[in-house]
C-alpha cells in the first residue's frame, strides 16, 4: 500500500470491480444484530452469511459490531463507512473476494456504555451474537458458572460501567427489560461445548449477583423472553497480518484496515430455538437442528482437538504455522493416530459423523493460509478440556490407554514450563500458570498443580490411571527423551 492508496469506504466502493459489491445490503439498511467481539472471526463467518441472508431475502438485518474490550476493530471500521473485504482463500491459492457491509454501526462498549446498552435494547434487536473467545466467559468449566471470585465481575455487578462481556450482555438485557422491549435469541459463537445453555447460566449467575430488588425480576424476564441457541461455527480465519493488508491494497486497489482473510469452507449449525425473528440465514446454508450435540462433538474433537494437538506440539518441535507442523511426516503420523484411534471414534460413539481425515488435513494445512500455532495454544485451560480431556476419560472409562490424546495434553503442560523466549508469550491465565508450574520439579507434580485447574484430568477411574496419571507419563517421556521422540514413538 502507498499513501496514495485510496481507503475503502461509501465513495471509494466505485473503485472495486462490481461483482466484488454485488451483495452489499443497500444504503439506509436498518441495524437487527448486536454482535460482541467483532474480530476477525465474525467478520468473515457470522457477517458474510448476514449479509448472504440479507441479498437473498431482504431485511433490516444490519449489524451493531460491539468491541467488548478493544478499539481498533471500531475504529478501523469507522474510518471505512463500515466497509470491508473478505477473501476466502482456496488450498489451490483461488481467491474469492467480497466487499462486506452488513456491519450498519459499530460500538466500543469501553467508552459507550451507554450507547451499547441502548442497542441491546432497541426494539429493531431481535438477535445478539458473541465471538469473545473461550476466556472472554470468565466461567468455571466445572460448575457452568461465572468464575468465583473473578475481580473483573464482581465489579462489573457492583455497577460500574461493565467491562466484560457478560456484564455487558446482561446490562443490556436488563436495559431490555425496562423499555419493555420484544423477546431477544442469544447466539453465542464461540468454541465452547453447549454454548448457548452455558451462556444462560453465565447470565443467570451475573443476575444473582445484583441486588435482590434488581436480581429477581430480572431473571423472570430473562426465563421468559431471552433465548439462547446453542451453535457449532467452522471455518479457519487466522488473525490478519501487514502482508495480508498489504496484499489486499495491491491487489485491489484500495487500503482495507479491517480486511480479513479466511478458507472457502463456512458453516454455522444452530439450535433451532429463537424467541423471535432472524435473518434469512436458513436460505444461504445455515443449518438448524434442535440439537446441535453431535456437531458440536464433531468439531471440537475432530476439528479444533487436532488444532490443539499440532499447536503444542508443533510450537515445541519448532514449527510456527498450521502448514509448516502438519507438513511434517513425524507430526501427520502421529494426527493420523490420534485421529484414527481416539478422537473419531469418541465422536462416532455420540453419533457425530467425523470427516475422512486425509480431507481435513488438506484444509487445515491450507498452504495459503498463516495460522498461527501461538493463537491457537492461547488460553488452553478453556479449550483442552472439551477439545481432548473429555476424549481421554471417555477413553480410560472403557478401560482402554489415550496415550494419544494425553500426548497433546502432556505437551501443552511442557510448553507452559518452557521459557518465553522459546516459546511464545501466551494469555495472561497461561502466564500465570505457567508461573506456577515452574518451580515443580517432577513431571507428576506440575500435572497434580493441574488437576484443579484443568477441568477432568482428575475424573473417577476407580483403581486404574487416570487422565492426570497418563498425562504425566507422557510429560516424563516428553522431558526425558525429548518431544520429537515421543512423538515417532506414540504414532508407532
Ligand atoms: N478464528 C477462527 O478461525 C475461529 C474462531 N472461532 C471462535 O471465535 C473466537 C474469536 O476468534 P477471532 O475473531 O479469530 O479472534 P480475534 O482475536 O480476532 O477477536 C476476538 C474478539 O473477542 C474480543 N475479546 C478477546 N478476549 C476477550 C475477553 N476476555 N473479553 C471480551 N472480549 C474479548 C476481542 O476484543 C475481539 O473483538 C475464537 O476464540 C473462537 O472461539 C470459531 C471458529 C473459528
Ligand atoms: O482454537 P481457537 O482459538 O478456538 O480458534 C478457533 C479454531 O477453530 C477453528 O475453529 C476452525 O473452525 C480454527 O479456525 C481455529 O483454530
Amino acid at each position: 500500500m502507498t499513501t496514495a492508496t485510496p481507503r475503502l469506504n461509501r465513495a471509494a466502493r466505485g473503485l472495486l470491480p462490481t461483482e466484488l459489491t454485488a451483495e452489499l445490503p443497500p444504503p439506509g439498511t436498518g441495524t437487527g444484530i448486536v454482535h460482541l467481539g467483532p474480530g476477525a472471526f465474525h467478520r468473515a463467518h457470522q457477517a458474510v452469511f448476514t449479509q448472504l441472508a440479507m441479498a437473498a431475502e431482504p431485511g433490516d438485518w444490519g449489524i451493531c459490531a460491539a468491541a467488548s474490550r478493544g478499539r481498533s476493530t471500531v475504529e478501523a471500521l469507522r474510518g471505512q463507512d463500515n466497509l470491508y473485504t473478505v477473501t476466502e482463500r482456496a488450498a489451490d491459492g483461488a481467491d474469492r473476494v467480497r466487499a462486506v457491509g452488513a456491519i450498519t454501526d459499530t460500538v466500543s462498549a469501553l467508552d459507550e456504555p451507554e450507547r451499547l446498552a441502548a442497542a441491546l435494547a432497541a426494539p429493531a434487536t431481535r438477535v445478539v451474537t458473541l465471538t469473545v473467545t473461550e476466556g472472554g466467559y470468565r466461567h468455571d468449566p466445572a460448575t457452568g458458572r461465572l468464575a468465583p471470585d473473578d475481580p473483573e465481575t464482581a465489579a462489573d455487578a457492583l455497577g460500574r460501567a461493565p467491562r466484560t462481556a457478560v456484564g455487558q450482555l446482561v446490562r443490556g438485557l436488563q436495559a431490555r427489560s425496562r423499555a419493555g422491549a420484544e423477546s431477544l435469541t442469544v447466539l453465542p459463537c464461540d468454541n465452547l461445548p453447549r454454548n448457548g445453555r452455558l451462556l444462560r447460566g453465565l447470565v443467570e449467575s451475573f443476575c444473582e449477583m445484583l441486588p435482590e430488588s434488581e436480581a429477581a425480576p430480572l431473571l423472570e424476564w430473562v426465563g421468559e423472553r431471552v433465548a439462547f441457541c446453542s451453535t457449532v461455527v467452522d471455518q479457519v480465519v487466522p488473525a490478519t497480518e501487514q502482508a495480508d493488508l498489504d496484499r489486499v491494497a495491491e491487489a485491489l486497489g484500495v487500503a482495507d484496515a479491517a480486511a480479513v482473510v479466511g478458507e472457502q469452507h463456512r458453516s454455522w449449525v444452530v439450535e433451532d430455538a429463537f424467541a423471535g425473528p432472524r435473518p434469512a440465514w436458513d436460505r444461504v446454508g445455515v443449518q438448524f437442528t434442535p440439537d446441535v450435540g453431535p456437531y458440536e462433538t464433531v468439531k471440537l474433537r475432530c476439528v479444533n482437538a487436532p488444532l490443539s494437538a499440532t499447536a503444542c506440539l508443533g510450537l515445541l518441535l519448532g514449527a510456527e504455522t498450521v502448514t509448516e507442523a502438519v507438513g511434517r511426516l513425524d507430526l501427520r503420523r502421529y494426527l493420523r493416530a490420534l485421529y484414527r484411534d481416539e478422537l473419531a471414534p469418541s465422536a462416532a460413539a455420540v453419533g457425530g459423523s467425523p470427516p475422512e481425515f486425509d480431507a481435513l488435513l488438506a484444509r487445515l494445512g491450507n498452504p495459503n493460509l498463516r495460522h498461527q500455532l501461538a493463537k491457537i495454544a492461547q488460553q488452553g485451560v478453556g479449550k483442552l478440556p472439551q477439545r481432548l480431556v473429555a476424549p481421554a476419560a471417555e477413553h480410560v472409562r472403557r478401560g482402554e490407554d489415550p496415550h494419544l490424546a494425553c500426548l497433546a495434553i502432556a505437551a501443552w503442560v511442557h510448553l507452559l514450563r518452557v521459557p518465553v523466549g522459546a516459546r511464545p508469550r501466551l494469555d495472561p491465565v497461561s502466564e500465570e500458570i505457567a508461573a506456577e508450574l515452574a518451580p515443580a520439579r517432577y513431571a507428576t507434580e506440575a500435572v497434580d498443580l493441574l488437576r484443579e485447574r484443568l477441568y477432568g484430568l482428575s475424573e473417577e477411574s476407580g483403581s486404574r490411571p487416570d487422565v492426570g496419571d497418563r498425562v504425566a507419563e507422557a510429560l516424563r517421556t516428553v522431558e526425558v527423551r525429548g518431544v520429537h521422540a515421543a512423538v515417532q514413538e506414540a504414532a508407532g
